[in-house]
């Protein structure tokens, strides 16, 4: 388990701030935390920050260890991140491309347990029927799911995964946020995943962190963070909150809100 402290965060790109005074400090272990808010707000900074790979003003510090001293490999044992971008189409098959990215930073197994882990990945995510396919002959939506295996052979305690169902369709993306959420909850790590379907994220994330312009606009429980008010704030939209016949918040939008004539 590894702990997660931020503080005072700023996140720039060419000297323009994007986000500042970000104070996260109450993950809770086991949890999965949905990152929303509008295009180009600041989501994949955000977790780009978290995973080293961009740099940031205030503290980001992981079990009490400033990110920034982090080494790449003391990092990498516990935080892996999913980019945007889909894993390359090269013409490794799957099975290597999960197998190297397992040993690139598990050098601590044996090249038995890196193969148990591996089986194990693939069976997890119910992908073996493509383990000996080349990326460049996959879908987009099995590339993303080798791309999740990568990061989850690795069994890291912090999964930083942005936007990681965008290429799956309704069957895939449920199946991989119950694996991430198991993975999350028996680790007692902490998942934080950056989506644009707001029900997604509200049916399967125990907390929100919702990003308007420059800053945090509202973070809690799916039921807190998201009202009206803070749909109409992040995206310019109006809509409603409504439970469903499973107890079960979600978003109605009933339309682009006009700031004009209210
Ligand atoms: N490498 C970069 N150099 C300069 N500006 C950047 C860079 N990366 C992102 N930005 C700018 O920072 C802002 C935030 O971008 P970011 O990709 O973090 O947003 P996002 O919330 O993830 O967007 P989206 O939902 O569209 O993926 C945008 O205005 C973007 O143009």
């Amino acid at each position: 388990m590894t702990k997660l402290d931020i503080r005072d965060l700023v996140i720039a790109h060419d000297k323009k701030t994007i986000l500042s005074d970000i104070t996260l400090t109450d993950f809770a272990p086991g949890s999965v935390i949905g990152v929303l808010g509008p295009n180009g707000v600041g989501k994949s900074s955000f977790l780009r920050s978290l995973a080293g790979l961009a740099p940031y003003g205030g503290s980001i510090a992981y079990d009490g260890d400033e990110n920034r001293k982090l080494s790449h490999n003391q990092r990498a044992r516990k935080v892996a991140y999913l980019p945007q971008t889909l894993p390359q189409a090269t013409n490794l098959v799957a099975y290597e491309a999960v197998i190297s990215a397992c040993r690139a930073v598990r050098h601590d197994l044996s090249h038995q347990h890196v193969e148990n882990l591996t089986e194990r990945v693939f069976d997890r995510l119910n992908i073996r029927h493509i383990a000996f396919q080349t990326l460049n002959r996959m879908s987009g939506g099995q590339r993303q799911m080798v791309g999740l295996a990568q990061i989850i052979v690795r069994e890291p305690d912090i999964m930083l995964l942005d936007e990681p169902t965008s290429a799956l369709d309704l069957r895939w993306q449920l199946g991989v946020l119950d694996v991430v959420r198991t993975l999350v909850k028996d680790k007692q790590g902490l998942a934080l995943i950056a989506l644009h379907d707001i029900n997604l994220a509200m049916r399967h994330c125990d907390s929100l962190i919702l990003f308007g312009e420059g800053g945090v606009l509202s973070t809690g429980t799916p039921h807190v963070a998201m009202t009206p008010d803070i749909l109409k704030r992040a995206y310019q939209v109006s809509g409603r909150l409504e439970i469903c016949s499973q107890g079960s918040p979600f978003v109605i939008v009933d339309g682009l809100h006009h700031t004009h004539g209210d």
